[in-house]
């Protein structure tokens, strides 16, 4: 059925369709219809017409009859009063008839007899003598010539006379004498009326025409209805025996059916005529209500096949807009990427869902159930998909049929050719079953997992962030609550790390923080949390902790001496360490975001207490930042007081030993040749007179003074005064010292550097040669190429440059070529254990052979002890700075050591080394 629906042309297809098919049949008894009518109609004028003739025919027929009739008659009169007259002569002819009883009635017609003068000689009834002779019913047969003569009769035209007025007919016959001589005239008058008098109006009805016409073509009488007339002209050219078609008749041109025959014997001729309106009025009236039967069939046939056409095509509509609909949802479902099942439910004898039929599928199903769709049409769920038992699909079904309400769900296929992937379903219930539609999801779901766990957790490491941290925190914070237990949480900053990141770009500083990450994660359980929280930052959180904090210190012992393991990044072996604040729940607080900013400000402790130790919380740590605030408005005064302090000295004094309470001044540490013993140098340190706290170290105000900037004054100042001491000393007569200055980060970032010490320099007259610059490794690998830069402009005004603390950092030998310096410092943290520790030991000779390569001194800072300098020494180390020779000290005792060693030298004595 459906193929052959294809088959069938599309313009077939539609002209089949109700709407268009059925006012196209309905021509036929539309037509019919018609056809009958006018075949009705016709007929029925034919037999009007028919009948119309029949009746004219049978009228003249009948007319003909009579007048011939009453004309014999009056010529029978006239013949009787003609032999009467030749008999009797004229005046005794009348009377002899009378007498014999021949005479006709009197009041038919008018009996007259005119002698050869055209005199009345007698008549019947009675009328005065009068001369005829004028007139034509007695002229013409006394001529001889014409009807009256002779054998025939002359009938004259309705007129009156002489005898009598009234308009009567004159039948005239000629009368000779016995010579065959004119004699007279036998007259007979008659009323027109007579010869009208057959007219019956229930045959020719009220327009009927009765005539009697002369030869003359003038009616003699004519009567139509009730009304008789003469003499008027009428042609009866156009009037056959049998007239088939009307025509306008005289006197009133009224169309008649008319039919006229000549009577033998007179000059006249009969007419009758029937009028055309009156002979077709029945078939008139039948004719309008064939039509209006014929039309309201019609308009009933229009009206039915019209309301069945718009209904059928309403129908045929809504059809095609179903049908298109279909059409168009199966094209996009057979590109969509959902399967689609129409399902219709199936159900057993208690009326209960059993089963569903899948009545219509899209190829997508194949993906999803293994099955080609034309094998799924007319299925049974349970049949081809007998796990949709299992998987909750056939309960949803059922419920969505039953509830009538749409359903979605998510879920995981466990068997089926989609096995493993997620999938979407959606029920939507209609009549007698349901839709599904599956989707996979996986994608997506895959996605969602993705961003879930990108949401969450730390790109880099993949540890969970800090947003995942603070949700578990809560989470812990919550569960110990609850079971009143104890949490603590670590917050771990690594130390080092920046040099790493800045020496060794990125790349290493993130292969860094990832196997740092492993490691510490390594340490913990799975219970335990470790999350990524910054750059360096991690955090630690053990829900499980107990009561006393220091059941925690084996775990972050173990953890601190993990990240101070070696990392091998590339050919390189980078060492960091990590400062850890740790907290206890409920002892340190019980919200989380207060154990986040208490294990912060501990772990800022540790840092503070040296970096690469953990410190537990307490209650005055969270004063360091009121403290800090404190110690930063504190600088910025003692900045100020010592800046003005100097402003009103004169700038030719020697600057104070000894600044007083809130003030700064600086200190000096000698440097010595290791070879010959003698002070070559001092290296200026900042001090600071707190007027409450006493002297503070540097290391506890240059880090914030470099944060706020402060750095920049204060490190001028220190420029300024360490060159103004070492003029001093020059002007002095002293030794020639080499004075050296740390400059910060900060510092060395800022344009004005070489002119604010140029500026320096010239203002206090010292030798550029004599101030020396000391940067630290990792300050100048911040900006490599631009430190570079500030460096030559420095030694290209005179002034030298040492690398502090060298070998913490990683400058390259490139690098380290690169840089217009004359000395390297071994930092003091490799010099503390040289005489006992080969790492220490090998680094320091590294340093030691690395700067006599590149043509550079190289010094030890920080050492204490005989065999420290001794190995220094023995190890060819050109110089040491270190309390074995001398703390730093005020400028004066500076001033003596150096009157001393001038002294000693001008003794001869050149071993000024103790110990
Ligand atoms: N353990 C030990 N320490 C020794 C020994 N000999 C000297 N020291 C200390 O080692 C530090 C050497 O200075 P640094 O490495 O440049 O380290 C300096 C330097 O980086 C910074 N600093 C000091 N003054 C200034 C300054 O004026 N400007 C800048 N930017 N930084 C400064 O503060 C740091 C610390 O300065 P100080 O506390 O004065 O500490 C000084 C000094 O007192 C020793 O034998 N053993």
């Amino acid at each position: 059925m459906t193929s052959a629906r294809r088959r069938r042309p599309r313009w077939l297809a539609r002209a089949l369709e109700t709407h268009i098919a059925l006012p196209l049949f309905a021509l036929l008894p539309f037509v019919a219809i018609w056809v009958a009518t006018f075949h009705f109609v016709e007929t029925e004028r034919r037999a009007a017409v028919a009948a119309a003739h029949d009746s004219v025919r049978e009228q003249l027929d009948t007319y003909e009859a009579q007048v011939a009739r009453n004309l014999n008659a009056i010529d029978q009169t006239l013949k009787v009063i003609k032999y009467a007259v030749e008999l009797n002569g004229a005046h005794a002819a009348l009377p002899a008839l009378r007498t014999q009883g021949l005479l006709p009635p009197g009041l038919v017609f008018g009996i007259s007899v005119a002698d050869r003068d055209g005199r009345i000689v007698d008549s019947n009834p009675q009328a005065p003598a009068q001369d005829v002779s004028r007139m034509p019913y007695f002229a013409v047969p006394a001529n001889g010539s014409g009807s009256g003569s002779g054998n025939t009769v002359f009938v004259s035209q309705t007129a009156g006379d002489p005898v009598r007025p009234e308009p009567h007919l004159h039948f005239t016959r000629r009368i000779d004498d016995a010579a065959g001589g004119f004699a007279g005239v036998a007259i007979v008058e008659v009323d027109p009326a007579y010869f009208t008098s057959s007219y019956e109006r229930s045959r020719a009805g009220e327009l009927g025409l009765l005539a009697l016409v002369g030869n003359d073509g003038v009616a003699r009488a004519v009567r139509i209805g009730d009304k008789v007339s003469w003499g008027q002209p009428i042609t009866l050219d156009g009037i056959k025996e049998e007239a088939v078609t009307p025509q306008p008749t005289a006197p009133d041109g009224e169309e008649r059916y008319a039919g006229a025959r000549r009577l033998a014997g007179f000059p006249l001729t009969v007419v009758v005529g029937l009028a055309d309106k009156e002979q077709m009025a029945r078939y008139e009236q039948h004719y309008g209500t064939y039509l209006a039967g014929a039309g309201a069939a019609s308009a009933l046939l229009i009206a039915v096949v019209a309301l069945i056409s718009v209904w059928s095509w309403q129908i045929t509509k809504a059809r095609r807009r179903e049908r298109r609909a279909q059409e168009t949802y199966a094209a996009a479902s057979e590109a969509s990427l959902d399967a689609f099942f129409v399902l219709r439910s199936v159900t057993g004898a208690d009326d209960a869902i059993t089963d569903f039929l899948i009545e219509e599928t899209n190829s997508r199903a194949e993906v999803f159930t293994g099955f080609a769709k034309d094998a799924l049409r007319g299925r049974l769920m349970g049949d081809v998909l007998p796990y949709y038992r299992m998987n909750g699909m056939y309960e949803q079904l059922v419920q969505v049929v039953t509830g009538r309400a749409a359903v979605e769900t998510e879920w995981q296929a466990v068997t089926g050719p989609a096995a493993g992937r997620w999938l979407q379903r959606q029920i939507v219930p209609v009549e007698g079953g349901a839709v599904a539609m599956v989707r996979d999801i996986t994608e997506r779901k895959l996605a969602e997992e993705r961003i879930r766990h990108m949401a969450h957790h730390d790109e880099l490491t993949g540890l969970p962030n800090r947003s995942l941290i603070r949700d578990r925190l809560e989470q812990a914070v919550r569960n110990a609550q609850r079971s009143s237990g104890h949490l603590a949480l670590a917050y771990v900053d690594l130390d080092g790390f920046k040099l790493v990141n800045d020496g060794l770009g990125h790349n290493a500083g993130d292969e860094l923080l990832k196997v740092v990450g492993s490691r510490m994660q390594a340490c913990l359980r799975r219970a335990d949390t470790l999350g990524r929280v910054g750059g360096d930052e991690f955090v630690i959180l053990l829900p499980d902790a107990g009561e006393c904090p220091l059941g925690l210190t084996t775990l972050l012992e173990k953890i601190r001496q993990a990240v101070t393991e070696p990392v091998q990044i590339g050919d390189q072996a980078v060492r960091v360490s990590c400062s850890m604040g740790v907290v206890v729940y409920p002892r340190d607080g019980d919200a989380p975001k207060t154990l986040m900013m208490n294990a912060d400000a501990a772990m800022y402790r540790a840092k503070e207490l040296g970096s690469n130790n953990f410190q537990f919380y307490t209650r005055e740590m969270n004063a360091s930042v009121e403290e800090k605030l404190a110690l930063l408005e504190g600088l910025r005064r003692a900045l100020d007081a010592t800046l003005a302090d100097d402003a009103v000295d004169d700038p030719d004094a020697v600057p104070a030993a000894y600044s007083p309470a809130g003030r700064f001044h600086l200190v000096y540490q000698p440097k010595v040749d290791l070879r010959t013993g003698r002070i070559f140098g001092v290296e200026a340190l900042i001090r600071w007179r707190h007027p409450e706290h006493g002297t503070v170290p540097p290391m506890r105000f240059i880090g914030l003074a470099e944060e706020s900037g402060l750095i920049v004054g204060l490190g001028e100042w220190v420029v300024r005064t360490a060159c103004r001491q070492a003029s001093v000393w020059r002007a002095a007569g002293l030794d020639a010292l080499t004075v050296s200055v740390n400059v910060s980060a900060r510092q060395f970032e800022e344009k004005r550097l070489v002119e604010r010490i140029a500026g320096a320099l010239r203002d206090t007259g010292l030798p550029p040669s004599s101030l020396e610059l000391e940067v630290t490794e990792s300050l100048l690998m911040r900006d490599l190429n631009q430190a570079v830069e500030r460096m030559r402009e420095l030694k290209e005004m005179g002034v030298s440059l040492s690398i502090d603390d060298f070998g913490t950092g990683y400058s390259s030998l490139s690098a380290l070529k690169s840089f217009p310096i004359s000395t390297l410092k071994i930092d003091k943290s490799f010099v503390r254990d040289i005489a006992v520790s080969a790492d220490d030991q090998a680094i320091a000779l590294a340093v030691i052979s690395l700067g006599h390569r590149l043509q550079l001194r190289v010094i030890a800072e920080g050492v204490e002890t005989v065999e420290q300098r001794d190995f220094l020494r023995a190890n060819d180390c050109d110089e040491m700075q270190g309390y074995l020779f001398s703390p730093p000290l005020p400028a004066e005792r500076i001033t003596e050591m150096l009157r001393a060693q001038a002294q000693q030298r001008r003794l001869g004595n050149a071993e000024a080394v103790p110990g």
